[in-house]
């Protein structure tokens, strides 16, 4: 769950044109609706980019967002199609989602006491109008150091099993970090800030109140 504030008017945009989130991640369609967007939801059946190919993490992320959003592009050729991807990258080491508690246990001691980046990478395609646009945004956290029980522990909430770094830094795995440089909707798996930025560009959403003259 993210933090959800409301306001007592309407959410600051809507959605204008078909739009569909080609993502089975929680996170990101909160983050979508939060913000008053309405779309549909189509799972892509992709797996995710790390444990495939190797290469600059922002290229991984950028390839599997593509291969996403094409792939349910195809089935709806007519609307615009966002998909997205997060990796974690300690140096050259990129990690994705633990396969289990134990390679969740590693990655977490490997975070420990050190600084990484989160890779987020964002696609939107649309394909009777041969559009296709992927943009990536990079936050850094610091993590604390922790001590083995506290790992462990935090393992034990099964939070990290569907999170790439094996952390969430919306939920318990908020006392992770020590510090974070960037966007934090990023961290959670989208850049708000920069998806609204392409979706307004494209005409797909829109502020809500009247553009003044
Ligand atoms: C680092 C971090 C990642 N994550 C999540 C965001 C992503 O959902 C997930 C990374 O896996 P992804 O493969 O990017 O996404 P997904 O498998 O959840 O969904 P889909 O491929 O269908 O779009 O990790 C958090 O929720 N919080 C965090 O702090």
């Amino acid at each position: 769950m993210i933090l959800l504030e409301s306001g007592t008017g309407p959410p600051p945009f809507r959605t204008v044109r078909p739009l569909v989130l080609a993502s089975s991640s929680p996170r990101r369609r909160e983050l979508l609706t939060l913000m008053g967007l309405t779309f549909d939801v189509i799972v892509s059946g992709i797996e995710e980019s790390t444990g495939r190919v190797f290469g600059p993490p922002v290229e991984l992320a950028a390839r599997c967002a593509r291969e996403k959003a094409e792939a349910v592009a195809e089935l709806f050729p007519d609307s615009w199609v966002l998909g997205a991807d997060t990796v974690v990258a300690l140096g050259a080491t990129v990690f994705g989602k633990p396969a289990d508690s134990a390679e969740a246990l590693r990655m977490l001691a490997q975070l420990s006491g050190a600084t990484h980046e989160v890779i987020s990478a964002f696609c939107l395609v649309n394909r009777s109008r041969r559009m296709i646009e992927t943009r990536s945004v990079t936050t850094t956290v610091r993590f604390k150091r922790l001590s083995p029980a506290e790992i462990r522990s935090y393992v034990n909430t099964g939070e990290p099993l569907d999170k790439a770094g094996a952390y969430g830094i919306q939920g318990m795995g908020a006392f992770l970090a020590a510090s974070i440089e960037g966007s934090y909707t990023n961290v959670v798996g989208l850049p708000l800030s920069e998806v609204l930025d392409l979706l307004v560009e494209c005409g797909v959403v829109a502020p809500v109140a009247e553009e003044r003259s």
